[in-house]
């Protein structure tokens, strides 16, 4: 059986612990592949590996750093058929999704901050009249840690180390032991690519061993987390007396608001991707859905019937939109969701059951669910599911709309969809959101913000602030005569 090897130093190898964790495939619930269960003897030696190759990473010139960049850009555009398959394996996500959403963006971003170092910059203050100088180097943090989550695996992974090394740290990283495969197949493209070995580490295992090692690893100096809110604030805690820099992206519970005056068919073929694309397990996806009453109705009728025609089945097949659910517990969880909509007495307007595809009778698949609901205040409009499950509820006014909107812990993303200028410049400023989408969703430029208010996390990923995140900055004052 394959297995999934940590990659220490430039090299494959296997865990200290000599123990393995099982890879299942969730499009048919069998284990392929073992995983590597580190310990925080693997982090120690990622740690010595990243240590070591820190002097010289951080002196190599930007051009050097900037090519070897767009090498592994090219390199995973290369491999791509190769890699999205793999993710749509270890995954469950439909091979038409790895094919032109995942595996794209991961080399994006190498691309994107391969050429973005090339453009950052120190700032200089010059004091006029007191005869003093400032200058702000902005110099790499050392060995740095990233960690993430299995929803879009390779895209997240490399959107975390993509910025730290081109910033001039070296990493020691984490990918979620749901889904290892990418990651374990970036090694072997960062060698081809001639990235020095001990620049990046990459380190298999579970959260509470592997993750928490980095994150207790006393000269790791900072942390890229994205996962759940619960992980990101325990890992606040844990990190918080060591002065750690963090940068947390965690959950959302997103508002969709659609108003009359929408250009309608746009709106409602963007929100069939917006609650179900990859499953529905997107932070960014819109799980709450509001309507305007006038067309409450016919968007529910319309709704239904677009939700009906898509496809759960085999993510290999051509014609198959919504793929399997990451795992057995995270199906369970989902579900344990519909029971409570039914328990509080939500409506299923349509799905909310298990799918049983043909061949793949062991898979985690489940219908894409629509509920009503009647009160915004209710668990299923308030929790995180992440799943293929979206509440919609009709709204009578804007301000309506907008308290139900901000009612909630998560502070992520928002959707809007109107036609109104003026409704559009009021609600961008008052919705509670690291990112507002208007008559649009998921349209990312690489160079803006990225990252939530509220319990959806801490700091902002993304362009400039990514390398400002990755840097330390130094002031120099010079006073001259
Ligand atoms: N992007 C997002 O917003 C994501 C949200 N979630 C939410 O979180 C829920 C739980 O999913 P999980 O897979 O359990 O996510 P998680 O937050 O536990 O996992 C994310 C990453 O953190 C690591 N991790 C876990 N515990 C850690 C610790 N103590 N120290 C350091 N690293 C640690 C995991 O190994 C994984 O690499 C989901 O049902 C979903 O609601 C999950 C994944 C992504
Ligand atoms: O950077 C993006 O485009 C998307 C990020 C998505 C997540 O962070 C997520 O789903 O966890």
């Amino acid at each position: 059986m394959q297995k999934i090897l940590n990659y220490i130093n430039g090299a494959y190898c296997e865990p200290h612990s000599g123990k393995w964790l099982d890879n299942y495939n969730p499009s048919n619930g069998e284990v392929y592949s073992q995983i590597a269960n580190s310990d925080a003897t693997d982090i120690a030696n990622a740690y010595e590996a990243a240590k070591e190759a820190f002097p010289i990473w951080s002196n190599t010139t930007i051009e050097e750093r900037s090519r070897i960049l767009l090498k592994i850009a090219d390199l995973i555009e290369e491999k791509m058929v190769d890699l999205a398959k793999a993710e749509a394996k270890d995954n469950g996500k439909p091979l038409n999704l790895a094919l032109t959403v995942d595996i794209p963006r991961a080399s994006s971003n190498f691309r994107f901050f391969g050429n973005a170092i090339t453009q950052f910059s120190s700032e200089a203050h010059e004091s006029i009249g007191l005869q003093t100088m400032n200058f702000t180097l902005r110099q790499p943090l050392g060995v740095v840690g990233c960690i993430s989550p299995w929803n879009l695996p390779l895209y997240l992974f490399t959107w975390k180390i993509a910025p730290a090394i081109a910033a001039g740290n070296t990493v020691v990283a984490k990918p979620s032991e749901v889904t290892p495969l990418t990651a374990f197949l970036l090694g072997e493209i960062c060698t081809e690519a001639g990235l020095p070995k001990g620049v990046l580490n990459i380190v298999h295992g579970t959260g509470p061993s592997a993750g928490q090692a980095i994150v207790e690893h006393p000269n790791i100096k900072a942390i890229s987390f994205t996962g759940g809110t619960k992980t990101g604030e325990h890992i606040a805690r844990t990190a918080a007396p060591m002065f750690k820099k963090l940068s947390l992206e965690l959950g959302g519970k997103n508002p969709n608001l659609i108003f009359a005056d929408c250009d309608y068919e746009t709106m409602l073929n963007v929100t069939v991707k917006s609650s179900f694309a990859n499953q529905g397990q997107i932070c960014l996806c819109g799980s709450r859905i509001f309507v305007e009453k006038p067309i409450y109705e016919k968007f529910k009728k319309d709704f239904i019937a677009k939700i009906a025609a898509l496809k759960v089945g085999d993510p290999f097949d051509a014609d198959t939109n919504l793929g399997a659910l990451v795992s057995k517990p995270h199906l369970e969880k989902v579900q344990s969701y519909i029971k409570i909509a039914q328990e509080e007495g939500g409506t299923i307007l349509y799905g909310g059951n298990p799918v049983t595809v043909k061949g793949l009778e062991n898979g985690y698949y489940l219908e894409p669910t629509i509920i009503e609901v009647y009160d915004d205040q209710c668990r299923v409009n308030q929790e995180e599911i992440f799943g293929p499950v979206v509440t919609i509820m009709p709204f009578e006014t804007e301000e309506e709309a907008l308290r139900m909107a901000n009612s909630v812990k998560y502070g992520l993303s928002a959707t809007l969809w109107t036609t109104h200028l003026d409704r559009t410049m009021r609600l961008s400023k008052q919705l509670e959101a690291g990112i507002v989408w208007v008559n649009t969703w998921l349209n990312r430029d690489l160079r803006t913000p990225f990252g939530g208010m509220k319990d959806s996390g801490v700091g902002r990923e993304g362009g400039f602030d990514a390398l400002r995140f990755f840097t330390e900055p130094k002031n120099v004052c010079i006073k001259y005569t």
